[in-house]
C-alpha cells in the first residue's frame, strides 16, 4: 500500500477506529491519511492520536489530493456530502461505510461509478473488526481487492452482494455494542454474586472473548460446544434455563432483525 493516500470525510467514531487499525497494522504510515470534519477540533484530535495524520481544511480537499476518499459521516449527513463532492471525485476511489445507502445512490449523488459499499466495526481499533463490502459496477476487481486488503488488515473482510449489507449492518456493524451490553451485564451479575467489578468485567470479557475463539478457532457449532460446558445437573444448565426462560435467544435475534430493518430504512 505504500504510497496510497487515504482521506477521511467525516472524522468521528469509526473514521478513529480505522485509521487506527490502518497504522497499528503497519498498512498506511499515518501520514498518507488525512481527515476533515465540519468540526475541526475532531479531525485535529484524530491527528493528535496518530502523529503525521493531515486534517484538510475542506471535503474537497480531499477529494483532490488522496487516492482514496471514504465516506465516514452518518447517513443523514450524505446529503450534504453529495452537493459539496458530486462530480468532483473521478479518477478517485470512494469508499462509504454508512448503514443502508445503497451504491446506486451514492453512485447517482457522487456522479461516479467507482464506489465500494463496507460495512466495517469498531474492533477494527485493535486489529479485530468484522467487515463485508460490495463492488459499485464501476469499481475494477484491482479496487476490491484493494478495499479487502485494508479491511484485512484490521480484522476479516468478506465481500458479499450488496443485498446482504443491511443483515450484516444489523450483525456484525451494530454487534459490538450488543456484545458490550452482554458484558457489563454479565459483569453486573458477577458483583451481585460477591465479585469486585474490576474482577467481574475482566472474567466477562475474558469469556465472551475466549468463547468466540473456540468458534473462530475449531470451527465446531456453537450448539455443541455449549454442551459441553453444561454438566448433567449442573451449575451451567441452571443458568441456561434462565437464559431460555427470560427469552435471551429471541430477543437477540429480534435485534439483528431490527437493526437490518433500520439500515434498510436510512437508505430509502
Ligand atoms: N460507529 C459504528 O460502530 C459504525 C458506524 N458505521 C457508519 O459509519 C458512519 C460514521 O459513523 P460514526 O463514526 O459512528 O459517526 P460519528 O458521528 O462519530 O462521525 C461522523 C463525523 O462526521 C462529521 N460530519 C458530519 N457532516 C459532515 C460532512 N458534511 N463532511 C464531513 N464530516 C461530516 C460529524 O460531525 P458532527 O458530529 O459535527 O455532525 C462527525 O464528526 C455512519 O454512516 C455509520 O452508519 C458503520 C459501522 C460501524
Ligand atoms: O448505529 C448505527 O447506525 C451505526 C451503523 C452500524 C453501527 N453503528
Amino acid at each position: 500500500m505504500a504510497g496510497t493516500t487515504l482521506g477521511f470525510i467525516g472524522a468521528g467514531q469509526m473514521a478513529r477506529a480505522l485509521a487506527h487499525g490502518f497504522v497499528s497494522a503497519k498498512l498506511l504510515d499515518a501520514s498518507s491519511l488525512t481527515a476533515a470534519d465540519p468540526v475541526p477540533a475532531a479531525a485535529e484530535k484524530l491527528a493528535s492520536e496518530l502523529p503525521g495524520l493531515k486534517v484538510a481544511a475542506s471535503n474537497v480537499a480531499i477529494a483532490s489530493s488522496c487516492d482514496v476518499v471514504v465516506l465516514a459521516v452518518k447517513p443523514q449527513a450524505m446529503s450534504a456530502v453529495y452537493q459539496e463532492l458530486g462530480g468532483k471525485l473521478a479518477g478517485k476511489l470512494v469508499v462509504s461505510i454508512a448503514a443502508g445507502i445503497s451504491l446506486a445512490k451514492l453512485c447517482e449523488g457522487l456522479k461516479t461509478q467507482r464506489v465500494v459499499r463496507v460495512m466495517p466495526n469498531t474492533p477494527a481499533l485493535v486489529g479485530k473488526g468484522a467487515s463485508a463490502y460490495a463492488l459499485a459496477a464501476g469499481a475494477t476487481a484491482e479496487d476490491g481487492a484493494l478495499v479487502g486488503k485494508l479491511l484485512a488488515a484490521v480484522g476479516t473482510a468478506h465481500q458479499v452482494d450488496e443485498k446482504l449489507l443491511d443483515a450484516v449492518t444489523g450483525l456484525s456493524g451494530s454487534g459490538p455494542a450488543y456484545v458490550y451490553l452482554i458484558i457489563e451485564a454479565l459483569s453486573d451479575g458477577g458483583v451481585k454474586a460477591g465479585l469486585p467489578r474490576n474482577l467481574s468485567t475482566a472474567l466477562a470479557a475474558q469469556t465472551v472473548l475466549g468463547a468466540a475463539e473456540m468458534v473462530l478457532a475449531r470451527g465446531e457449532h456453537p450448539g455443541v460446544l455449549k454442551d459441553a460446558v453444561a454438566s448433567p445437573g449442573g451449575t451451567t444448565i441452571a443458568g441456561l434455563a434462565t437464559l431460555e426462560d427470560r427469552g435471551v435467544r429471541g430477543a437477540l435475534i429480534a435485534a439483528v432483525d431490527a437493526a437490518t430493518k433500520r439500515s434498510a430504512e436510512l437508505g430509502k
